[in-house]
């Protein structure tokens, strides 16, 4: 039994469970308790804050003489508990037993699926076999059975959960995804990931650490994140959605090597990382963009999206009354498209700020989770020094903005086209074919050398460097609630906590 605090405030939302507890001959005989003839006791478990923005289960025990009352105090607390209808009751877990460090198996019977059992959340749980064999199963099972689904993995097995999901929302609703402007059906059933991968960003960057326990707290207490998602296609033809990172240049050449070096583990990424960075290789394109004029944030401002994010929200509403305003008419489609051609070292569109273990301001630190918009970030052609200096500042508190040769956007869709597939004349649309002619004019004599890159989605590659991407505002939903203040003094003080109750 765990030491009892002086005082201990806790809100009933922040309760994992409440048990009968069985006092041994060694518990009775502590201090005042032995002068009990038959002491009752009950345990709380409850969430823990720890620093940063690490939970843990503790626990509480409350002793008493009088059964009735023992039991009393049992039963009003589940009731309580009862009426925390967000909580799951029944979820969806697939584990993938060859992520990150092939962990991902013990660290979810060990760590994760004794919290459940004590909250009492059934499991069925899917051991996968094969790459796309959570995405096939989705489409599969009867998923209204479930309050949500849980990945065990990193980056990739979630963006295979979401995948799933989504498309098993579309088909049920009979939209086609290859149709870049099908108005697609939400997906309100949420999604926990216990982190157990190589880069785990999107994880870190919802909940603020990478943490296999403290993410099944946020399961367990029923937390909702909402979260951005983009639409990814070639043409008319769907390719992927993406949550974290769509990255051409320096981040899909660092996949690109990395995929041939899996079986060493997270530290591919660092392997590859050091090549790529010695390579040094820019590609030439124009990118496309409409602005995000619905929201308020900037990429260069100070603060960074936090629980209960007022740019989230607000964003949110400007684009619900956008909506409603313009009905059918499209009108999106006419708004302002900004173009700009060059040379390019990395471009990067996030959807949150990326931030992860290695990096843990991020990308794009002002990135929102649920804002409806992206960053896109443009790395102009510079000397490896520079490059250099850009990517150190990810590590530390200086501004990686602030380069004569990064420009960063906040956009709600793009497009991309290299010049190599623009002089091919193949896979060009439209607006491209308008947009490169001009290109090609001014710059008949171009001295790129280089082939494509490839775009690197969530960490999975894309056939095509041609893309169209479009934000679609909170499109799925997290156990998770963004990444907190100060989540240790929010936990001291609550008004509904259950010491006023006793
Ligand atoms: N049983 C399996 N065998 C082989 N591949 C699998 C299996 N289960 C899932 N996968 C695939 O493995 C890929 C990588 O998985 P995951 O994201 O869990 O680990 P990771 O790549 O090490 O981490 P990160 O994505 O953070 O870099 C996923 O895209 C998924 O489709
Ligand atoms: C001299 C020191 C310089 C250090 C620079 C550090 C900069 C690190 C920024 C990290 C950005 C991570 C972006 C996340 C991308 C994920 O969607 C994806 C899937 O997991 N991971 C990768 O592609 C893996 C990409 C791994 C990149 C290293
Ligand atoms: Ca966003």
């Amino acid at each position: 039994m765990s030491p009892v605090p002086e005082n201990c405030f806790v809100p009933t939302s922040e309760i994992i469970a409440v048990e009968e507890t069985e006092l041994n001959k060694k518990q009775r005989n502590i201090g005042k308790w032995q002068k009990m003839a038959k002491p009752h006791a009950f345990t709380v478990y409850y969430v823990k804050k720890a620093r940063n923005h690490r939970w843990r289960c503790s626990d509480v025990t409350f002793w008493c003489v009088d059964e009735h009352l023992c039991n009393q105090w049992i039963q009003a607390l589940k009731e309580l508990l009862e009426m925390q209808k967000s909580r799951p009751k029944q979820l969806l877990v697939y584990i993938n037993p060859y992520g990150g460090k092939r962990q991902g198996k013990s660290i979810y019977e060990q760590k994760v699926a004794p919290l459940f059992s004590l909250a009492s959340i059934s499991t069925d749980v899917v051991i996968t076999e094969h790459a796309n064999h959570a995405k096939d199963n989705l489409f599969e099972v009867n998923i209204n059975k479930y309050d949500g689904v849980v990945c065990v993995g990193g980056d990739g097995m979630f963006s295979e959960v979401m995948h799933g999901l989504i498309g098993r929302m579309q088909k049920d609703s009979g939209i086609d995804q290859n149709n870049p402007k099908a108005p697609l059906v939400q997906c309100n059933i949420r999604i926990g990931i216990i982190p157990a991968g190589s880069t785990d960003c999107i994880c870190y960057s919802t909940v603020g650490i990478s943490d296999p326990v403290t993410s099944a707290l946020h399961i367990i207490v029923g937390d909702c994140q909402p979260l951005d998602v983009s639409s990814v296609h070639h043409n008319n033809t769907f390719l992927k959605y993406s949550v974290s990172l769509l990255g051409y240049g320096f981040y899909g050449d660092i996949l690109k090597d990395s995929e041939k070096k899996r079986w060493m583990g997270p530290m591919r990424y660092d392997y590859s990382g050091f090549k790529t960075f010695l390579s040094h290789h820019y590609y030439e394109g124009t990118i496309s963009f409409q602005p995000a004029k619905h929201t308020v944030g900037s990429p260069r401002d100070k603060d960074s999206c936090r629980t209960g994010c007022y740019i989230c929200k607000k964003s949110e509403q400007q684009l619900a009354e956008q909506h409603k305003e313009c009905g059918l008419k499209h009108e999106e489609d006419e708004e302002e498209w900004k173009v700009i051609k060059g040379k390019f070292l990395a471009i990067n569109a996030v959807n949150m700020s990326c931030a992860c273990p290695r990096s843990p301001k991020g990308l794009s630190p002002a990135a929102h989770l649920a804002d409806g918009s992206a960053d896109l970030i443009l790395v102009r052609k510079c000397s490896r020094f520079d490059f250099l200096r850009y990517l150190v500042r990810h590590t530390n508190q200086d501004d990686q903005f602030d380069f004569s040769f990064v420009d960063v956007y906040r956009v709600k869709s793009f497009q991309f086209t290299s010049k190599l597939s623009e002089d091919n004349e193949s896979n060009v649309t439209d607006i491209g074919k308008k947009r490169f002619g001009q290109f090609c004019r001014d710059h008949p004599a171009c001295c790129c050398n280089i082939a494509n890159s490839t775009w690197n989605c969530d960490g999975e590659t894309l056939d095509s460097s041609a893309i169209q991407v479009r934000v679609h505002c909170q499109f799925v939903k997290l156990f998770a609630r963004g990444i907190e203040e100060n989540s240790k003094d929010e936990a001291a003080y609550s008004q509904s906590s259950i010491e006023q109750l006793l």
